[in-house]
C-alpha cells in the first residue's frame, strides 16, 4: 500500500532498506570470508578490526574518504540550497565541504609523524593533555557522531517516507541495521570495500540524472533549455538577495551566507569526527596525504554535479504537471531533489532517488558505526573501565559497541524528527555546537607549543559564545521568540558558527602563544608502538627461534604463528606500523605538500572562483552556463576514475592473489587458503 501522494509503493521503501540492506550484509560477509581465506588479513584481529591493520592504499582511502562523507545532506541538503539560491548554492555546497578534507591531508601526515599507532584522536589528546582534557573533547567527538549520525538517519528517512511512505520510525531503526551486520563481521576493511562499492554506485546513478537532464529529457534535455527555465523562475519568483533575482548567477546574499555557514560547519565535521581520522590511521603512511587530496577533490564532484543537477531541474520544473509543489518544511527536509528526480523519470527516477540515498546513508552509517565502536572501545572501556582488557576483550567490545551505537542512531533521529529538527536545520546549526573544538584538535596533534588550558578554554568558552551568540541573535531578529523555525534563519547560524569556531581558535591559539608548552611528540609516538606491544615481544621471541630453526637458509621467508595457527606477515599479525615503515624525513615533505597544495586549493575554491564572479554581479549566459556544467561533468568523470579505477588498479596483486587462491579452491578442494610467501598487499 501507499498514500495517494507518494510516487512509489510502500513495498518498495521496505524492499531497498531491508532488502538492499540486507543484501549488502550478505555480500560483505561474503567478501569477509574471501579476505580471510585468502589474504593475510583477518578481522579477527583488533588491530584489524580498528584499523585495517594501517596498510590501506590510497585509491581505497580516498575512496572510502568519498563513501563517509557523501551524506544524505551532501544529495539533499546541496539540492535544497541550489533551489533556494540557484548555481550558487552547489558552489558554496561542493567547495565548502571539500576544502575541510583537503586541509586534513596535514593532519593525516602529522598523525602519521607524531602517533603513527594511535587508534583515535582521543588517544593522543589523552597522553598529551590528560584525564580532563580527554574527558572534555569525547564529548566533542561523541557529539560530533551523534550530530553526523542523527543527519544521516533523518535525511535517510525523510526521503524514503516521502517518495513510499515507509513508515520513519521503521526507517530510522531499519537503516542501521542491516550496516551494524556487515561492520561487525567485517570491521575497517570492510567498511572500505562497502565503501569502495557504494561509491560505485553512487556516481553511476549521479551520471545517469546528469545525462538525463543535460541530454535526454522531453522537460528539459539542454543546458540551453535549462537557461530558459531558470531565467523563467527568476522573473516569476526572483530570488531575493540575488542579482537581478536570477538563478543563473554566483552573486547571491544567501548562497555567500551559507557558504559561511558550510565551510564553518564542516570544519567541524570532518576535524572532530574519528571517521576521518580513522581512514588517515587505516592508511598506509607512505600514501595518507595522496588519498586525502584525491578524496578531497573526488567528492566535490558529487554535490557539486548532484545539486547543479536536480536541485535546479526542482526550480525549471516549477509548476510541470509532474513537479510536487514544495513547502517550506519539504525544503529543509531536502526533498527538491527527490522531487525533481521523480517528475523527470517517474517511478524509475523516485526509485533511482532512493537506491542513490540510501547507498549514501549506509556507508557514511557504517563510518559513522565504526570509528563510534573505536572511541567507546579504546576511550571509554580500555582507558577508563579494563585498562588491562586483552585482545579478545576488545574485540568483543568493538562488536557491542558497533550494535550499541546503531541503536543510538535510530533513537537519535528519531527524537529529533519528533521534535520537529529537520537535517537542513541540524546541518546549518552542526557548527554552533562543535566548532569551537577545530582548532583546539588540530593544533593538539600538531603544534609541540599548543598549550592544553588554551584549548581546553578555547573549545569550552567557544561552544558557550556560539550558544550565546546564536540565541541573542535569534531574540534580536524575531522579537524575542526562539524556537525551532526562528532559531534556523541565516544570520541566526552564522551568527553562531562564527562565535564558535573564533572563540575556540582565537583563545587557543593566542593562549598557546602566551603560554607556548614545548611538547615532545615522543610519548604519542609509543601510543600502541610496537616495543611497547607485548603480542610482538611474544611474537618476535617466536620469530627469533623461528629464525635460529632456519638460520642456515640465507633466503627463508620469515613465518610468524598466531595462536590461531594462521600464518601472518609479522605487521598484519598485529597490524601495528614498524618503526621500519616509517620515515620521518617522507612524511615531513607529504605535509608540506599537503600545507601547500590544500591551502592554495583552498583559495582557490573559496575565493578565487567565486568571489569575482560574486562582486562582477556576473548573470550566466547560455554559453556560460553549458561551459560551467560541462566543466563539472569532467570533473565527475575524472572523479569516478580516481575512486573507481584507480583502487582496482592498485590492488591488482592482492586481487590477483584473490582470484588464484578462488581458482585453486575450485581445482584442489581446500588449496587455496593463503599462505604467507607472497608480499602482503591489499
Ligand atoms: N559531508 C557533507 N558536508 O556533505
Amino acid at each position: 500500500m501507499s498514500s495517494p501522494a507518494t510516487v512509489l509503493p510502500q513495498g518498495a521503501g521496505y524492499g531497498v532498506v531491508v532488502g538492499i540492506g540486507f543484501f549488502f550484509a550478505a555480500f560483505m560477509l561474503g567478501l569477509t570470508a574471501i579476505q580471510s581465506r585468502y589474504t593475510p588479513f583477518k578481522p579477527s584481529s583488533s588491530e584489524e578490526f580498528s584499523s585495517a591493520s594501517r596498510s590501506v592504499k590510497p585509491g581505497l582511502i580516498a575512496a572510502g574518504i568519498v563513501s563517509a562523507w557523501t551524506w544524505a545532506a551532501t544529495l539533499l541538503q546541496s539540492s535544497a540550497v541550489a533551489y533556494r539560491y540557484g548555481l550558487s548554492g552547489p558552489w558554496w555546497y561542493g567547495a565548502g565541504a571539500t576544502v575541510q578534507v583537503l586541509l586534513f591531508a596535514q593532519l593525516a601526515a602529522k598523525l602519521k609523524l607524531n602517533a603513527p599507532n594511535a587508534h583515535t584522536w582521543l588517544e593522543i589528546v589523552g597522553t598529551r593533555w590528560g584525564q580532563t582534557a580527554h574527558l572534555i573533547f569525547l564529548f566533542f567527538g561523541l557529539a560530533t557522531n551523534i550530530i553526523v549520525s542523527s543527519m544521516l538517519i533523518l535525511g535517510g528517512s525523510a526521503t524514503v517516507t516521502d517518495l513510499t511512505g515507509m513508515n520513519t520510525i521503521a526507517a530510522c531503526f531499519l537503516i542501521p541495521l542491516g550496516v551494524a551486520i556487515y561492520v561487525v563481521a567485517g570491521g575497517m576493511r570492510a567498511t572500505l570495500l562497502c565503501d569502495y562499492t557504494h561509491t560505485t554506485v553512487l556516481y553511476i546513478i549521479i551520471l545517469l540524472f546528469c545525462f538525463t537532464v543535460y541530454a535526454t529529457s522531453d522537460k528539459i534535455g539542454s543546458p540551453a533549455k535549462m537557461h530558459d527555465l531558470l531565467a523563467r523562475a527568476s522573473e516569476v519568483n526572483p530570488v531575493p538577495g540575488n542579482a537581478h533575482g536570477s538563478y543563473l548567477t554566483i552573486r547571491s546574499k544567501d548562497g555567500l551566507i551559507f557558504g559561511v555557514i558550510n565551510v564553518i560547519g564542516n570544519f567541524a565535521t570532518v576535524f572532530n569526527d574519528q571517521a576521518y581520522w580513522q581512514r588517515a590511521i587505516a592508511s598506509k603512511p607512505s600514501s595518507c596525504v595522496k588519498a586525502y587530496l584525491l578524496g578531497g577533490l573526488a567528492w566535490m564532484s558529487i554535490p557539486l554535479m548532484f545539486a547543479t543537477t536536480l536541485g535546479l531541474a526542482a526550480v525549471a520544473l516549477t509548476g510541470d504537471p509532474d513537479m510536487k509543489v514544495l513547502s517550506p518544511a519539504d525544503v529543509s527536509a531536502g526533498l527538491p531533489a527527490p522531487a525533481a528526480a521523480a517528475a523527470l523519470l517517474g517511478k524509475g527516477g523516485a526509485a533511482a532517488m532512493l537506491v542513490l540515498l540510501f547507498l549514501a546513508v549506509t556507508s557514511a552509517t557504517s563510518a559513522e558505526l565504526i570509528a563510534v565502536s573505536s572511541i567507546l572501545t579504546y576511550d571509554v572501556y580500555k582507558r577508563y573501565i579494563n585498562p588491562q582488557a586483552n585482545e579478545a576483550q576488545i574485540l568483543r567490545m568493538s562488536h557491542y559497541m558497533v550494535a550499541f551505537f546503531a541503536l543510538v542512531m535510530g533513537l537519535a533521529g528519531l527524537i529529533f524528527f519528533y521534535i520537529g529538527v529537520s537535517m537542513g536545520w541540524l546541518y546549518t546549526f552542526m557548527g554552533v555546537i562543535l566548532g569551537s573544538a577545530v582548532v583546539p584538535i588540530a593544533i593538539c596533534v600538531t603544534w609541540k607549543k599548543a598549550n592544553k588550558w588554551g584549548c581546553i578554554a578555547g573549545a569550552v568558552g567557544g561552544f558557550a559564545a556560539g550558544i550565546i551568540a546564536w540565541l541573542v541573535t535569534t531574540s534580536t531578529l524575531n522579537g524575542g521568540v526562539i524556537n525551532v523555525d526562528t532559531s534556523g534563519g541565516n544570520f541566526e547560524m552564522l551568527a553562531g558558527n562564527l562565535a564558535s569556531i573564533g572563540v575556540g581558535g582565537i583563545v587557543s591559539c593566542l593562549w598557546s602563544l602566551w603560554k607556548p608548552e614545548d611538547f615532545n611528540f615522543d610519548i604519542t609516538r609509543a601510543i600502541n608502538a610496537p616495543s611497547t606491544h607485548p603480542e610482538y615481544e611474544h611474537k618476535m621471541t617466536e620469530e627469533e627461534s623461528n629464525e635460529k630453526e632456519k638460520s642456515s637458509d640465507a633466503d627463508v621467508e620469515i613465518k610468524r604463528t598466531t595462536s590461531q595457527g594462521d600464518s601472518l606477515h609479522p605487521e598484519a599479525a598485529i597490524g601495528v606500523t614498524l618503526d621500519e615503515d616509517l620515515d620521518p624525513v617522507a612524511l615531513e615533505k607529504a605535509f608540506r605538500f599537503a600545507a601547500w597544495s590544500s591551502v592554495i586549493l583552498m583559495i582557490v575554491f573559496l575565493i578565487v572562483i567565486p568571489l569575482p564572479l560574486f562582486f562582477a554581479h556576473t548573470i550566466f549566459g547560455k554559453k556560460g552556463l553549458t561551459a560551467w556544467i560541462t566543466i563539472e561533468m569532467i570533473w565527475t568523470f575524472l572523479a569516478a576514475f580516481t575512486v573507481v579505477i584507480y583502487p582496482l588498479y592498485e590492488s591488482r596483486v592482492a586481487l590477483t592473489l584473490v582470484g588464484k587462491g578462488i581458482i585453486k579452491d575450485l581445482f584442489t578442494k581446500g588449496s587455496g587458503k593463503y599462505e604467507e610467501k607472497e608480499e602482503h598487499a591489499a
